[in-house]
């Protein structure tokens, strides 16, 4: 068998956006062409040259400040929406996350800060805040280049605002000798997308259409996008939701960082009318995200890539 290059996920360049040069029409363009591409085909893409080098790398100090507190102070964070407290579970035991909720919302990162550090941490707390903003700056710019592409932009705005965002930072200690190297199990995001920044230990490993898994290695400051289920179910699965894994190799422990955009609880989920005609039949029915929610933690189903289709999915021959 001759040997096969590794597939390589897209890598995209988001500096060109930022500058108000003459050519900013159809550098937007070929972008917009370039995301629409890469969520369609591998549902995820390396967004590169997103923040600077100095903000991720205090980032990173943040982190593992953060996660050297002790368990005590972390148990502090709690919440009762899920993965927004502080978690740890013998189901995935190389994995602890904390979360904070609407991180662009100046008192909730300083709250937070609060709780874990009484005697405040300025570093963490201002580099939490500028790190956001960046994320969400790229989360807005991406989504409205795929509304765009899909002639959906009237409906851009709405959805923006019935979309809420969490802020997961996520430690991942090296297996013991007999323990498994499962960081975190294959699954699809169920929420609408996801920015992922991990750290250059890696461990992030994502499927491609044809099942290959591919170890994903990007730059120090460059992010995935990971389209996640609920984009799907909107677009009429114009999109394809990316099936991933963390796999830790080696002995050293991983952080990662990651912005999700989360549809507000309460809000009714289902693709816009242009999106369903003879040719792409309605697939999924509309949904609360809430509700789905309450199924999809349930432990049957959150290892299920298939768990909203289970839910809401239109079964063919019913059409
Ligand atoms: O830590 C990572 O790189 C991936 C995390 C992830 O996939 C998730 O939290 O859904
Ligand atoms: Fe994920």
């Amino acid at each position: 068998m001759g040997s096969k290059a590794p597939i390589k996920l897209p890598v995209i360049d988001f500096s060109q956006l930022k500058t108000n040069n003459p050519n900013s029409l159809s550098i937007w363009e070929s972008t917009k062409t370039d995301v629409f591409y890469a969520l369609q085909n591998y549902g995820c893409f390396e967004a590169s040259s997103v923040v600077s080098i100095e903000l991720q790398e205090s980032v990173n100090d943040a982190l593992k400040q953060l996660f050297n507190l002790p368990l005590e102070t972390k148990l502090k964070n709690t919440s009762e929406t899920v993965f927004h407290g502080y978690v740890q579970s013998p189901k995935v035991p190389l994995y602890e996350s904390m979360g904070i909720g609407n991180p662009f919302v100046p008192e909730n990162v300083d709250d937070f800060t609060n709780l874990m550090w009484p005697n405040d941490n300025p570093t963490f707390r201002e580099s939490i805040k500028s790190y956001s903003k960046k994320l969400r700056e790229l989360d807005e710019i991406v989504k409205k280049m795929v509304f765009e592409s899909l002639g959906l932009e009237n409906y851009y705005c709405e959805q923006m605002k019935s979309t809420s965002y969490l802020l997961k930072v996520m430690k991942y200690r090296a297996p013991e000798a007999d323990e498994s190297d499962v960081g975190l199990h294959t699954h699809t995001d169920t929420n609408i997308m996801t920015i992922l920044h991990q750290d250059e230990i890696g461990g992030l490993e994502i499927q491609m259409k044809n099942d290959e898994w591919v170890r994903v290695k990007v730059s120090p400051n460059s992010f995935i996008i990971v389209a996640g289920e609920t984009f799907n179910v909107w677009t009429n699965r114009r999109l394809h939701a990316a099936t991933h894994r963390v796999v830790m190799k080696g002995e050293k422990e991983r952080f990662s960082i990651g912005l999700f955009s989360v549809p507000k609880w309460d809000k009714i989920i289902k693709a816009p009318e242009e999106m369903v005609d003879e040719e792409h039949p309605l697939l999924f029915k509309p949904f609360d995200y809430g509700e789905f929610f309450k199924f999809f933690i349930k432990e049957e189903n959150i290892n299920d890539k298939f768990a909203l289709e289970k839910y809401c999915g239109v079964p063919s021959l019913n059409l």
